[in-house]
């Protein structure tokens, strides 16, 4: 039996200040640091060990894995850091107060921009100052590559790839995994490997930086999860 980690980052200062966040590369805050710091605790405290790591490339995650690995003393794993695990591409949103956004565009709206899996908040444009193609992590992305918006189907579709080709194989080799990723991107994972209807991955929601457990089979498949508190 495998086991596999799902740890959203910590708390953000875009979380704290209630605005969409998605690629936009905002620090954790003083909580986020704290709660990251938890995570580590809890992981050393139920015996995981981990031989490597995955992580996007803002830094809210990558700061969430180094904290929980500097915890558990396991600074020294290789931590692999790809833009297919990002938050999802927010849009036009990314930035805005989401209270201010639904005074604007009414709760129903904001709710299916958030939740839906195939709705997509409005595009940017790519002279618009968000646009990824202007930073210079992005370079190796092709022009198509790069979103304007995304809707998390989209989000899940640009997700797999690094899934099937980076952490599948660390894990039928056997080696013990930790992913360290953001509410939406992590919700695109979970629908793909439980198999989650459209419906059902609506009502999920990933806090920040609780452990995600996951038992797999031999054949990766998901025999049991839960949280460990
Ligand atoms: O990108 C964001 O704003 C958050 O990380 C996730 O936001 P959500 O809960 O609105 O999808």
């Amino acid at each position: 039996m495998q086991k596999l980690v799902l740890l959203r980052h910590g708390e953000s200062i875009y979380n704290l200040e209630n605005r969409f966040t998605g690629w936009t590369d905002v620090d954790l805050s003083e909580e986020g640091f704290r709660q990251a710091e938890q995570a580590g605790q809890l992981l050393l405290r139920n015996g995981f060990t981990f031989d490597v790591g995955f992580t996007s490339v803002l830094k809210r995650s990558i700061k969430t894995m180094h904290i929980v690995l500097d915890q558990m003393d396991h600074l020294w794993i290789p931590v692999k850091k790809s833009w297919r695990l990002n938050e999802r591409f927010y849009g036009a949103l990314q930035g805005l107060n989401k209270q201010e956004t639904i005074d604007r565009y009414g709760e129903e709206q904001v709710h299916k921009w958030r939740r839906d899996p195939h709705e997509s908040p409005p595009p940017i444009t790519d002279q618009d100052e968000r646009f990824p193609g202007h930073y210079l992590r992005y370079d190796d992305l092709t022009y198509r590559e790069l979103p304007l918006t995304e809707n998390l189907s989209e989000t899940m579709t640009r997700a797999l790839p690094f899934w099937h080709e980076r952490i599948v194989p660390a894990l039928r080799s056997d080696q013990k995994v930790i992913i360290c990723a953001h509410g939406n991107s992590l919700r695109a994972l979970i629908q793909y490997i439980e198999n989650l209807s459209d419906e059902e991955v609506t009502r999920l929601d990933i806090p920040t930086a609780k452990p995600w457990v996951y038992e797999l089979d031999d054949r990766l498949n998901s025999t049991k999860h839960y949280y460990i508190e």
